[in-house]
């Protein structure tokens, strides 16, 4: 299975995002900004970062970049398309998920262990998880205050597509404890935490589950290629 990742120019996490795909035993290929060509993926990941420096907005600029007009195209026909952190900023941007993500309530960079709950698994990138089911992943972000009107979160409520909520404490004023949410069709999903950055055993956060150690992201990833198989 191929899955792209997209670099823009002031991607961060495209590397951990590209092995989190190997590790899932997927095969990563690497994306480009300018090219509009997805070579074929089967998928496609918008890694965390600053692409183009966080101007205008973060996310803003990146949701015009030629390979967005491809990726837009193709998750209308259902193509699995998972935006992590900057990558949601860049799917909220680009009208493929609803809402904004807006500076943290704080005001301050937030970078922290984060448990969440895993609210639904009706979606390509977390179907391997049991419904309710916590797990703990990192979070790192200026921008992570998820908004929408009224009437979208009572949407996102009432169709089950709030895929991932803040327990414990919410980081940063985001509505509903919103973590992380999908298109109705459920292939697009955008989340603030960092699944890829708690792929390995040792490395990621301690799962407050016990059942598994620093491995909690991983599954997000096998998801996909158990929708893909
Ligand atoms: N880790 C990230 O992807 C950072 C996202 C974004 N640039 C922010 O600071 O909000």
């Amino acid at each position: 299975m191929k899955v792209g990742v997209i670099t823009f120019p002031g991607s961060l996490d495209e590397g951990d995002a590209r092995r989190a795909v190997r590790l899932a035993g997927g095969q990563a290929v690497e994306l480009w900004h300018a090219d509009r060509d997805l070579h074929g993926v089967d998928a496609v990941i918008i890694p965390g970062g600053f692409s183009y420096g966080d101007y205008l907005r973060c996310g803003a600029i990146a949701a015009l970049a030629p390979v967005m007009q491809s990726v837009i195209d193709r998750a209308k026909d259902g193509l699995p398309v998972l935006g992590i952190c900057n990558g949601f900023q860049v799917l909220c941007e680009s009208g493929l998920l609803p809402g904004a993500l807006v500076r943290n309530d704080h005001q301050k960079f937030i970078c922290r262990e984060q448990k969440l709950r895993v609210e639904s698994t009706r979606t390509a990138w977390s179907s391997g998880f049991s419904e309710g089911a916590e797990i703990t992943i990192p979070l790192k972000n200026g921008e992570g205050s998820f908004q929408a009107h009224d009437e979208t979160i009572a949407e996102l409520e009432g169709e089950g597509r709030v895929v991932f909520r803040y327990v414990d404490g919410n980081p940063n004023g985001s509505r509903n404890d919103i973590a992380g949410i999908s298109n109705a069709a459920g292939n697009v999903v955008g989340l603030m935490p960092h699944p890829e950055h708690a792929v390995e055993a040792g490395y990621g956060p301690d799962s407050p589950s016990g059942i598994r150690t620093g491995t909690d992201g991983l599954i997000i990833f096998q998801s996909l290629m158990g929708v893909l198989r």
